[in-house]
C-alpha cells in the first residue's frame, strides 16, 4: 500500500530534535547510553584511538555506576526520564496546536542518542506520508555538540533514502522574541507565588547554562555568544540591571577548561559573600534533566545553604509552560511559510490518482 507516491497526500512535518536519555537508571542502561554520546566525535573532539581507550578504560567504567545514581535520584515515579518525559509532552502538546488551528501537522520527536532514535522517528514519518521535513532542534542556542550532531544523524538517514523529503532546519533562536517570552513567563510565575528578589539587600537571579570547552569557542562555535544574549535579553525583559542576574556555565566534563564562569563556584563564592538569596534558572534546557534537576535544583543548593546563603529557589525549566509551546509553534510557523499545511484536497487527489492512471496507461 501506498507505493506509488501519486496516490498518498503529502503531508508537512516537524521533527523535534533533542539529546536523548538512558532506558533506565541503571548502569548498564547509563554505560550503553554513555558510550553512544560521548563516542560521538562532534561531542568529544581527541583523536579517536586515544579516546577510544580512555573512554572505554576509565571514563565508562567509574562514570556508568557514579551517573545511575543521579539519575535514580531524578527518575520520576511512573514517567521515567524528565528530559524524555518532557520533550515528548511538548511534541504532543505542539501538534495538538497545529491540530486545534486546523492545520495537518505530523509531529515527532527523535533523540540523538537512544530511543526514539533519529531512523525510526523519520522512518515513523516517512509511512505517514511526510513529504517536508522542518528540524526542530529543542537547543535554542546553537553547538555543533548537539544541533550540529543532531542535524549530522538526520543526515545520514536521509542518505539512504530514494526519496527525499523537502527539508527545513531551525538553527537557532537564542534571540527569538518568543522563547525570551516564555523564559520572561516562567520566571515571573514563580515569583508572582515565591515573592521576588530583593536585589537592593543583594540577592541575585542565575542563569546557568550547559558548558562546552573553550576551545569548542575557540574554534568558531557560536554558543557561548548565543547564551550570553540570551542571559542579556531575558535579563532585560525582568527590568533588570547588570550585576542584578549573572550567566554561568555548569556540567564541566574532564580536566580542560571550558566556558566560564562555572556555576558551581560561582554559587559558592556568592554565598561566601554574604548573598542571602538566589534565583536560578537554566534557559538554555527547554526540560529539565538530569542536568538542572541534580546539578541545579539539588547538589548547588546544598552548597549554597552549606557556604552561608539562606534562600535557594530553583525556577523549572519551561517544561510544558503554554507560552513555551506557543513560541515553538511561532518559530516553527516561521520557518514552515510557503509550505502546505493540509492534506491536498480531494479534488488534488483525485487529479493526483487520474495522472497516475494515465503514467500507468503509457508505460
Ligand atoms: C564532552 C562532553 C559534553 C559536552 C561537550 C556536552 C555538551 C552539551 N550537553 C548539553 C545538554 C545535555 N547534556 C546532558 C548530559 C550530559 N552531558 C555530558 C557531557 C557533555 N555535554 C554527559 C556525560 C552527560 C550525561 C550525564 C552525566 O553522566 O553527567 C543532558 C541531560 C541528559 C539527561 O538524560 O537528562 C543534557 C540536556 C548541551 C546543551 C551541550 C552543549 C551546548
Ligand atoms: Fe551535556
Ligand atoms: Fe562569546
Amino acid at each position: 500500500m501506498n507505493q506509488n507516491p501519486h496516490l498518498r497526500a503529502s503531508k508537512t512535518a516537524v521533527l523535534l530534535l533533542n539529546l536523548g536519555t538512558p532506558s533506565a537508571p541503571t548502569p548498564k542502561a547509563v554505560r550503553a547510553y554513555l558510550k553512544e554520546f560521548l563516542s560521538d566525535p562532534r561531542v568529544v573532539e581527541i583523536p579517536r584511538f586515544i579516546w577510544w581507550i580512555i573512554l572505554n578504560g576509565i571514563i565508562l567504567p567509574i562514570r556508568s555506576s557514579a551517573s545511575a545514581k543521579k539519575y535514580a535520584s531524578i527518575w520520576l515515579p511512573q514517567l521515567g526520564s524528565p528530559l524524555m518525559h518532557y520533550s515528548r509532552l511538548q511534541a504532543k502538546e505542539l501538534g495538538e496546536k497545529f491540530s486545534n488551528e486546523g492545520n495537518t501537522v505530523l509531529v515527532d520527536l527523535a533523540m540523538r542518542y537512544g530511543k526514539p532514535s533519529t531512523q525510526e522517528a523519520l522512518e515513523g514519518l516517512k509511512a505517514q506520508g511526510m513529504e517536508r521535513l522542518l528540524l526542530l532542534p529543542l537547543y535554542p542556542q546553537y553547538s555543533a555538540t548537539t544541533t550540529a550532531s543532531s542535524f549530522d544523524e538526520v543526515f545520514r538517514v536521509l542518505s539512504t533514502w530514494r526519496d527525499q523529503p523537502e527539508l527545513r532546519l531551525v538553527k537557532h533562536y537564542h534571540d527569538n522574541s518568543a522563547y525570551i517570552a516564555a523564559l520572561r513567563d516562567q520566571v515571573l510565575s514563580h515569583w508572582d507565588k515565591d515573592g521576588q528578589p530583593d536585589f537592593e539587600k543583594g540577592d541575585r537571579f542565575v542563569m546557568s547554562f550547559h558548558g562546552l570547552p573553550k576551545r569548542n569557542l575557540m574554534k568558531g562555535d557560536p554558543y557561548h555568544c548565543e547564551c550570553l544574549k540570551t542571559g542579556r535579553l531575558l535579563g532585560e525583559s525582568l527590568g533588570l540591571e547588570l550585576g542584578q542576574y549573572i550567566v554561568t556555565f555548569q556540567s564541566r566534563f574532564g580536566k580542560a577548561e571550558w566556558l566560564k564562569p562555572y556555576t558551581a563556584p560561582t554559587i559558592e563564592k556568592l554565598a561566601k559573600e554574604g548573598c542571602q538569596r538566589i534565583d536560578i534558572f537554566c534557559p538554555g534546557f527547554p526540560a529539565d534533566c538530569l542536568e538542572t534537576l541534580e546539578e541545579i535544583a539539588m547538589e548547588a543548593k546544598e552548597s549554597f545553604l552549606d557556604h552561608g546563603g539562606r534562600d535557594y529557589r530553583y525556577i523549572p525549566c519551561l517544561n510544558s509552560n503554554p507560552k513555551w509551546i506557543e513560541a515553538l509553534s511561532n518559530i516553527a510557523y516561521q520557518h514552515l511559510l510557503g509550505w502546505s499545511l493540509g492534506t491536498e484536497s480531494p479534488d488534488e487527489l483525485a487529479k493526483c490518482n487520474e495522472r497516475a492512471e494515465l503514467a500507468k496507461s503509457m508505460s
